[in-house]
């Protein structure tokens, strides 16, 4: 059965415990640099690797057919990024996503305009059906993926992140996972306030900077990041949620900073890379205790038969 209209908790702050494991995965990732596979869209491809190599990780941009498929073998995690989806491209992907479920290979699905745009929204669904661990979009995206979607316009979000709760649930509980077998599906909904759950918990990560959205790629940069941070989080036994949320809390702490000294888009896309650098673990554990809350998902139901 799918949840009707799930709801969340009054919001709690995050425990000594998660600020904690904020800091500790964000030097793990520093440390550890996790080869991220990018098959990603032709307008970030660039930033998308500047913003990984500026964070710690290693971005390596491939996805052509005969090779995705065997670098995703390779991989510590594989983002797939729908923003231009060539049929070359949409090869590559589906090797790429085929070779990391057979290697337990974390990978995210940035459905990038799915709902307007009907090849790529039934090409994000046929992915579906590969076990990504984060679904990573804004609220139209989300809500076009979950079926109960505004229609957008396109690449940007027409919907709020308030409003895509019922959707991001019914998407994470959709998948398989919930019985323990595999991890949970995460799904990640970028705004001006970040929702991250997996329809049992759910986190809200705050702050951030609006300039985010006056440069491109600032969603697809992202999603590399919360592959990185997932990569590193199964070597540490954290949760694909919570990894997933520190993610989001380590890039809006980096956009904050670099806000405070830009003076346009064209500056702060320089500042953002400088501050991903500086951004300290200490840093993000701060963040997380100021800035991120979590909550119970009220009203969902485990489409698998238990919410376990
Ligand atoms: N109003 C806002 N205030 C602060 N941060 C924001 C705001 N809107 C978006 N962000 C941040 O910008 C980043 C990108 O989110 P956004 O929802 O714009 O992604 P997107 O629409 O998928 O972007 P794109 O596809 O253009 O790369 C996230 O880190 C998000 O938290
Ligand atoms: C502008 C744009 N067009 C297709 S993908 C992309 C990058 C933001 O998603
Ligand atoms: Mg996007």
């Amino acid at each position: 059965m799918v949840p009707m209209s799930p709801t969340l908790s009054d919001p709690a702050p995050a425990d000594a415990g998660f600020i904690q494991r904020a800091a500790e995965l964000t030097s793990a990732v520093r440390e550890t640099s996790p080869l991220i596979q990018c098959a990603t869209n032709q307008v970030v491809a660039n930033f998308t690797a500047n913003v990984l190599l500026a964070s710690g990780p290693a971005p390596a941009m491939v996805d052509v057919p005969g090779e995705a498929g065997e670098f995703a073998a390779i991989a510590s995690a594989t983002l797939i990024n729908l923003g231009t989806p060539h049929e070359a491209q949409r090869v590559g992907m589906l090797e790429a996503v085929a070779a990391a479920a057979a290697h337990g290979t974390p990978w995210v699905l940035d459905p990038v305009a799915a709902g307007p745009l009907t090849l790529r929204t039934r090409f994000a669904h046929e992915l579906l059906t590969h076990s990504p661990a984060v679904v990573r979009g804004n609220a139209s995206e989300i809500l076009a993926l979950a079926g109960t979607g505004s229609g957008g316009r396109g690449v940007d979000a027409t919907d709020d992140v308030d409003a895509s709760v019922p959707g991001a649930v019914r998407l994470a509980l959709t998948a398989n996972g919930h019985d323990g077998a595999a991890p949970a599906r995460v799904v990640a909904v970028s705004g001006a306030t970040d929702l991250i759950t997996d329809g049992r918990d759910a986190i809200r990560v705050g702050g951030g900077s609006e300039l985010l959205t006056r440069v491109t790629g600032g969603g697809c940069a992202l999603g590399a990041i919360i592959a990185a941070f997932v990569a590193a989080g199964r070597a540490s036994s954290v949760s694909d949620l919570e990894a997933a949320a520190i993610a989001h809390a380590f890039y809006s702490e980096a956009a904050e900073r670099a806000a405070e000294r830009a003076a346009g888009p064209g500056s702060f896309q320089a500042a953002f890379l400088d501050a991903l650098a500086a951004v300290t673990p200490d840093d993000v554990g701060a963040f997380v205790g100021a800035r991120v809350s979590t909550a119970v998902v009220l009203g969902g139901e485990d489409p698998a038969g238990g919410m376990g």
